[in-house]
């Protein structure tokens, strides 16, 4: 699983994934040759007293170096490189599936969690690659060659590497393998604060206008606490690496010069030898504690890989044919439809039958959380029925293309949503080929028109994020434009005009019926003066299709419609 995703999002870099490492064993190479090259000068060159061979060996270390330079900046530029674009398109990919998640697949989602995913997951993982590419070869490659080196050099002193290497290891391993659920634990305790932070801020004027702030500032403090004393935990675990390390490079340093110094004297090592052996020792250890320290931050980002391909193995419940119908009439047909959002919930809709026919406005109405909206999102297929079957024009909603349903159904949502960015941008988002006379036009039925004309920038003006500088009814106003912009065969509109007052009301239902004569109109509403013109009116109860008819038959039929009725009578006249 693991190896097939770094295969898939490193595969379009492969060249640079073949050439990166022959960078690194270019630097590997050069850093084992040095210690070797300074043993030659101290026994050959100093210690015979030739200078010439001290200058010539010396000038060769010079070019190595040099090439050293130049293979490791190779390398930081090219891991930076592989990683850079490994992220940017692992960030792309993501997000692409989870926008072709269905509104199903996404109700188990939480925002926070999702963002968290496409930002600090993708970020850790991003570092491991460039981590990966800069020291992943590099590490091990120099460890087995000092080793050998350090061998060749002076294997009387071997010994000592070999004890420190185990004992090394040996520690190194504990203190990853315990630490390693710190930092798990760290991460889940960052989810949880960015959870926190996210709801906050996107809930600010909910938390003000409840004076809820000494509440949330508490539950900020817990999930901070939680987050510093996971971090403080794992840190703590990795801080012991250092000094360990130390004193195993003191005892190293001293052993090899307490022995080394003996076998000087018994004439079976030269001092360079030991130079040499003490510098590959030094390298050694460095490897060591980077693979340690690599190895922890590998731990860290499966646990992101892991997180992430949580969301690339899901199936989008919802799939669509290919075939695209440009021509939807607008006859609409439920036939005995049932519908619940989880296989253990109950069933929120139950066997809903009805027909509406092309250029019909079908009023809904009944008790709030009766299954109004449910029953509207059928039409577009932003759920699909658990039983039954959603037709339009006597063809089920499952055989048409996404874009066949997008393009032709326009569903108004209850709450309004807008986007950062231009008036007519938003208005546009409905069908972005639309004309600015089309943009005027929708905005113009939608009632629109007038408040934006009085803005100095017309259709120019900046809207904030959500369309908080507008009110209520302008958001609302705006986004109906957004819905008729399209020309939609089929119009949905989910409680869209309640901040609207009666007459901008009646105005937009006038200008719905005059400009979209051919449009099948649905209007969700809580007021019986929305839907009171409309040419029939279903009457949900507990998702349950009760009466059918127009207002006068319900009045006359439907004790339920009638007492909404009654209720509202005295407000509405
Ligand atoms: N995404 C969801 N997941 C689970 N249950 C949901 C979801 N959306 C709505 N429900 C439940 O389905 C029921 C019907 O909700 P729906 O929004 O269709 O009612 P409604 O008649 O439109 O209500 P209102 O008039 O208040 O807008 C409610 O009990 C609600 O709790």
């Amino acid at each position: 699983m693991l190896y097939k995703f770094f295969v898939k999002y490193l595969k379009p870099y492969k060249k640079i994934v073949f050439i990166a490492p022959i960078f690194m064993l270019t630097e590997v190479i050069v850093d084992l040759f040095q210690p070797f090259l300074i043993q030659q000068i101290i026994d050959k060159g100093l210690g015979a007293g030739n200078i010439n061979y001290v200058i010539r060996i010396g000038f060769f270390m010079c070019i190595l170096s040099l090439i050293g330079i130049l293979a490791g900046l190779s390398t930081i530029y090219l891991s930076s490189k592989i990683s850079q674009n490994f992220g940017g398109y692992l960030r792309e990919d993501t997000f692409k599936k989870i926008m072709s998640l269905s509104f199903k697949n996404l109700d188990h989602q939480s925002p926070s969690n999702l963002i968290i995913r496409l930002t600090n997951d993708v970020t850790q993982v991003q570092n491991l690659i460039l981590m990966s590419f800069r020291i992943l070869v590099r590490a091990p490659l120099l460890l087995v060659g000092s080793f050998f080196m350090a061998f060749f050099t002076a294997k009387s002193l071997s010994p000592i590497i070999v004890i420190l290497v185990i004992v090394i290891t040996v520690v190194l391993y504990i203190i990853v393998h315990k630490s390693t659920p710190f930092f798990t634990n760290s991460q889940k305790a960052l989810d949880r604060l960015n959870t926190v932070l996210n709801e906050n801020f996107t809930g600010i004027r909910a938390v003000k206008a409840f004076v809820r702030e000494d509440y949330e500032i508490n539950k900020f403090d817990k999930k901070n606490e939680n987050l510093y004393s996971s971090s403080t935990k794992a840190s703590l675990a990795t801080a012991l690496i250092m000094p360990f390390l130390m004193l195993c490079v003191n005892f190293g340093i001293v052993a090899s010069l307490y022995f080394g110094g003996q076998f000087v004297i018994g004439g079976t090592l030269a001092v360079g030898q030991i130079v040499a052996f003490i510098n590959y020792l030094l390298q050694i250890l460095v490897s060591l504690l980077i693979s340690g320290m690599l190895l922890m931050n590998v731990s860290r980002a499966i646990v992101s890989v892991k997180r992430i391909i949580e969301i690339h193995d899901m199936q989008p419940d919802i799939t669509y044919k290919t075939e695209t119908v440009d021509n939807i009439k607008g006859d609409v047909t439920f036939d005995h439809v049932y519908f619940k959002y989880s296989d253990n919930d109950e069933y929120i809709l139950k066997d809903i039958n009805f027909d509406a026919k092309a250029g019909e406005t079908v009023g809904i109405i009944g008790l709030t959380g009766s299954g109004k909206s449910t029953l509207a999102d059928l039409i577009p297929r932003l759920y699909d029925t658990t039983k039954g079957k959603v037709l339009i024009d006597n063809k089920d909603v499952k055989e048409y293309s996404e874009k066949s349903l997008r393009s032709q159904i326009s569903i108004v949502l209850q709450k309004a949503i807008l986007f950062a960015g231009k008036l007519n941008t938003n208005i546009r988002y409905g069908n972005q080929s639309a004309s600015d006379i089309e943009v005027e036009e929708a905005a113009e039925t939608a009632q629109a028109k007038e408040f934006i004309d009085k803005f100095p920038e017309k259709y120019e003006k900046f809207i904030s994020q959500k369309g908080s500088n507008l009110s209520g009814g302008q958001r609302q106003r705006v986004s109906i434009a957004r819905g008729l912009v399209g020309e939609p065969k089929i119009l949905i509109l989910d409680d869209s005009t309640s901040a609207l007052d009666a007459k901008s009301e009646a105005l937009v239902k006038e200008a719905l019926a005059n400009e979209h004569k051919d449009t099948t109109t649905f209007i969700i509403a809580q007021k019986i003066s929305s839907i009171k013109t409309a040419d029939k009116i279903l009457v949900i109860d507990a998702g349950k299709l009760i009466s059918i008819g127009t207002h006068e038959e319900l009045l006359k039929s439907s004790e339920l419609y009638k007492e909404i009725y009654e209720s509202q009578l005295g407000k509405e006249a």
